[in-house]
């Protein structure tokens, strides 16, 4: 797949196939189409040539940003997919209230407007409304970027309990390698002008398994690799 805007060649020879269930984490330096990669993902964009299969049902989407409707109460932004879906009102409040509840999110903050919540409150409001219809596909978009790392810590852990009880495969794109270690089953590294992926890693320990030491004692490693030093521009290691 490839695809460009204007005349610009944002993406080239894209080969990417997500299995169910599966996380894979897209890194790579600023401007190299991550962003375009997930959104053609999304169906938000038509490739300039080549083709989209996708044999996923529902789809959830996050943002850096948790982008709630600011006219909406709390509670009824978590149930907004549901309420697309035409779930009667009763069994969407529940089943929002339930997630948020799981979230961390009291009663108190559902009835809320987003704008009277912190940042990170807003965060695991947009977690909840992803989750809230099921998705078997969930794409991040530097979705936990903006937080502060106990808050981080913290979703990702919502994050891998609620993906491990759904079963949802993941596409994530991220600027930071110990997220990317963190989360994923397989790391795609791209390289820009145009983005391709340049390299793929595989991440075998289970999610569960993956302490702070061993996510820093991995990304030690990783940034050693000469291909992740090339994507980001960092110059070679001298030889030992
Ligand atoms: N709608 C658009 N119209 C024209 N050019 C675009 C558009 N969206 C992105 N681009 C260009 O495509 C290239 C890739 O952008 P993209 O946002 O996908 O990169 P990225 O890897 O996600 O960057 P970052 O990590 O900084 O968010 C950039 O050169 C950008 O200027």
């Amino acid at each position: 797949m490839h695809h460009r805007f204007g005349y610009q060649r944002v993406l080239e020879d894209i080969d990417l196939c997500v299995q169910a269930g599966q996380a894979v984490a897209l890194v790579g330096p600023s401007g190299c189409g991550k962003s375009t990669l997930l959104n053609l993902a999304a169906g938000l964009l038509s490739p300039w040539e080549g083709r989209i299969d996708s044999s996923f049902g529902q789809a959830a989407m996050m943002f850096q940003q948790p982008r709630l409707l600011p006219w909406k109460r709390t509670l009824d932004n978590i149930a907004l997919g549901l309420k697309a879906r035409r779930t009667p009102i009763a069994e969407r409040q529940t089943r929002a209230r339930q997630l948020a509840h799981r979230m961390g999110l009291d009663d108190d903050a559902l009835d809320k407007f987003p704008a009277a919540l912190s940042g990170g409150m807003q965060s695991r409001a947009a977690l909840a409304r992803a989750f809230a219809v099921s998705p078997d596909l969930l794409l991040l978009d530097e979705a936990f970027a903006a937080l502060d790392i106990g808050l981080k810590s913290e979703l990702y852990g919502l994050l891998a309990r609620e993906r491990a009880a759904a079963g949802s495969a993941v596409l994530m794109i991220t600027h930071d390698l110990m997220e990317a270690l963190r989360l994923a089953d397989r790391i795609l590294v791209m390289s820009g002008s145009p983005g391709r992926i340049v390299a793929q890693h595989r991440v075998a320990t289970p999610v569960g398994e993956r302490d702070d030491a061993w996510v820093f004692a991995r990304t030690a490693e990783f940034i050693r690799w000469p291909d992740i030093r090339a994507a980001f521009a960092l110059p070679p290691l001298a030889a030992t």
